[in-house]
């Protein structure tokens, strides 16, 4: 397999007859490996997700995935051929095996052939380690086993493209430690783009990350690119009262021995007896979402505005 070319051109989506603007012209060409995807409530990752898995047809601009649109009414069925996506919330039938499930599902998928089927099943159900439990009832399962079985339903058609939506949500450190590698191994040569709001899901798998806001790219390129943002600008203040310091944007809150450490971004000194310390990734996102990053929207190595 070659490296997927996933490029996505002027994509805009409107609604209530253009009176929301959920994606305003946005031109991405995505890597392979595994792509972060980050953003505040509202600023359009659903609908970009949902462009991207053949759901929703833009009002305008395209998606290309090696060469073959997905945005046009007529190819929607390539769009199966090429992605596959995992939803925030997949309905399983709780009373069906995982095996069982999964057949359903490549035979919606359109594997007809029974053997084909049988077989792809049973590889998939060694991808995301489930065989063992593969004839159990799915109401059975963990939180983490349940989150299997999603995934190997996306990866049936073996996709150039997979999605998947907040999927570490609800689960315990350790499920969410190999949900995580289990995603970094399936990456491999494909472009696996991963939406969450847990930014740390993000730094320990992602080499690369596209922030949206307001239905435009705000940043896009190197992980760590995205904390360079903040260096320099972060601060600890610690203080006896509980308010954080006034107008400034606050990334978390720690109570210490003398009070109350707070870990804010600031171009300047923000207390006489404020300790500068250095930026992560979490801070770089706050910095640019409160547009005190520079420079936004800027190249990186890895993904590029064309
Ligand atoms: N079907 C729809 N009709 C009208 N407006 C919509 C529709 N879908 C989304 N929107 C609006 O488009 C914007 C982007 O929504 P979207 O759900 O894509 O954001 P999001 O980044 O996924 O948010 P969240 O993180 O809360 O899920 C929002 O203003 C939302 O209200």
């Amino acid at each position: 397999m070659t490296a997927p070319n996933v490029t996505i051109t002027d994509l805009t989506v409107t609604f209530r007859r253009g009176q929301v603007r959920a994606l305003d012209g946005i031109s991405l060409r995505l890597p392979t490996g595994m792509v972060g995807l980050l953003g505040p409530n509202g600023a359009g990752k659903t609908t970009f997700m949902r462009v991207l898995t053949g759901v929703l047809l833009p009002t305008s601009g395209s998606v290309a995935v090696d060469g073959t649109e997905l945005t046009s009414r007529s190819q929607r069925r390539e769009v199966k051929a090429t992605t596959g996506y995992l939803p925030q919330e997949l309905g399983l039938y709780p009373d069906l095996t995982a095996r069982q499930f999964l057949d359903y599902m490549a035979l919606l998928k359109g594997i007809t052939d029974r053997r084909a089927r049988r077989a792809r099943v049973k590889e998939v159900l060694e991808l995301v380690s489930l065989s063992d439990v593969a004839n159990r009832k799915v109401k059975g399962y963990s939180g983490g086993m349940k989150r299997r079985v999603g995934i190997a339903q996306a990866i049936l058609n073996d996709p150039r493209l997979l999605i998947v939506d907040e999927p570490t949500v609800g689960l315990d450190p350790e499920e969410r430690l190999r949900f995580r590698s289990l995603l970094a191994r399936l990456a491999g040569d494909r472009t696996v783009l991963l939406s969450t709001h847990i930014v740390d899901d993000i730094v320990q798998t992602c080499p690369n990350v596209v922030v949206i806001e307001h239905g435009h790219v705000a940043f896009q390129g190197a992980i760590g690119a995205l904390a360079t943002r903040a260096e320099g600008k972060v601060w600890h203040v610690t203080q006896p009262a509980t308010a954080p310091p006034p107008g400034l944007p606050t990334v978390n809150v720690t109570p210490s021995m003398t009070g109350t450490t707070y870990r804010v971004i600031s171009s300047g000194t923000p207390a006489p007896d404020a300790e500068r310390v250095s930026a992560t990734v979490e801070d770089g996102y706050i910095a640019l979402m409160h547009g005190t990053a520079p420079e936004r929207a800027q190249h990186g190595p890895g993904l590029r505005v064309i």
